[in-house]
């Protein structure tokens, strides 16, 4: 797996608002996230987690504040932004009616790589079950094997990537997100579930609030 290099990436949330059939989800939202940081995102359901994560992406409408990666704004840096992104969301773009091989090599992986990363969420012997026919723990696995391939990408944002998992599968997982982050990677993501990550920041969105300081090795800006 390769290293990706500290203070080499950098998201930034700037009193980041956000409505929804006139209703205000959040206001005020301001963090930053640098190489080797790990951010959950906490909050009620309804309270927006997944909107701003597809805000973030630039797959939801309109929000106010600012969004910037490397210092760029949104919407103009947002293909720099998807060039060095994972993004897993909640329905975790596994299709159906496809292998779990045939669902990584969709997303480009060479089938060694694929077969490889199956192994490591422990579906060998099911790359070649249809996903419809496996359990709803099983086709979670199937997205989380994208982050053992080669080529993942040093931002992941991964909306409730725990979902469905049984405690061995949250353990690897753990393992794999901290090892990322040792890389100098960054992780935003989502969850109910208490997760046990060094160093790991979290935000409540049911607050509102903003973050103080800055999550992540690269830099000392400070928000409130
Ligand atoms: N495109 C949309 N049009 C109208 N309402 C929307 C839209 N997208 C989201 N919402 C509403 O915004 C609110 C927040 O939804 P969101 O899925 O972001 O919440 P969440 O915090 O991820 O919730 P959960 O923990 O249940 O997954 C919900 O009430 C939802 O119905």
């Amino acid at each position: 797996m390769p290293e990706f290099p500290t203070s080499r990436h950098r998201l930034s949330v700037r009193d980041l608002s956000c409505e929804r059939d006139g209703r205000r989800l959040f206001a005020g939202l301001s963090f930053e996230l640098a190489a080797g940081g790990a951010l959950q995102l906490l909050g009620a359901n309804g309270a927006g987690k997944t909107t701003l994560l597809r805000t973030l992406i630039g797959s939801a409408g309109d929000f106010g504040g600012e969004i910037l990666w490397n210092g760029r704004p949104l919407p103009r840096a947002l293909p720099a932004l998807r060039e060095s992104l994972l993004y897993i969301g909640h329905q975790a773009g596994v299709r159906r009616g496809l292998t779990p091989l045939e669902n990584l090599s969709w997303y480009g992986a060479a089938e060694d790589d694929a077969l490889w990363a199956l192994e490591q969420v422990d579906l060998f012997g099911f790359e070649d079950s249809l996903c419809q026919q496996l359990s709803a723990g099983q086709n979670r696995r199937v997205a989380l094997a994208r982050l053992y391939l080669p080529d993942a990408a040093p931002l992941w944002i991964l909306d409730e990537p725990l979902a469905a998992l049984d405690v061995a599968g949250v353990a690897g997982l753990e393992a794999r997100m901290a090892d990322h982050i040792d890389r100098g990677g960054s992780i935003l993501f989502t969850s109910h579930q208490p997760l046990a990550l060094a160093q790991l920041q979290r935000l409540n969105l049911s607050d509102c609030a903003a973050i103080p300081g800055e999550i992540g090795a690269g830099g000392d800006s400070v928000f409130s």
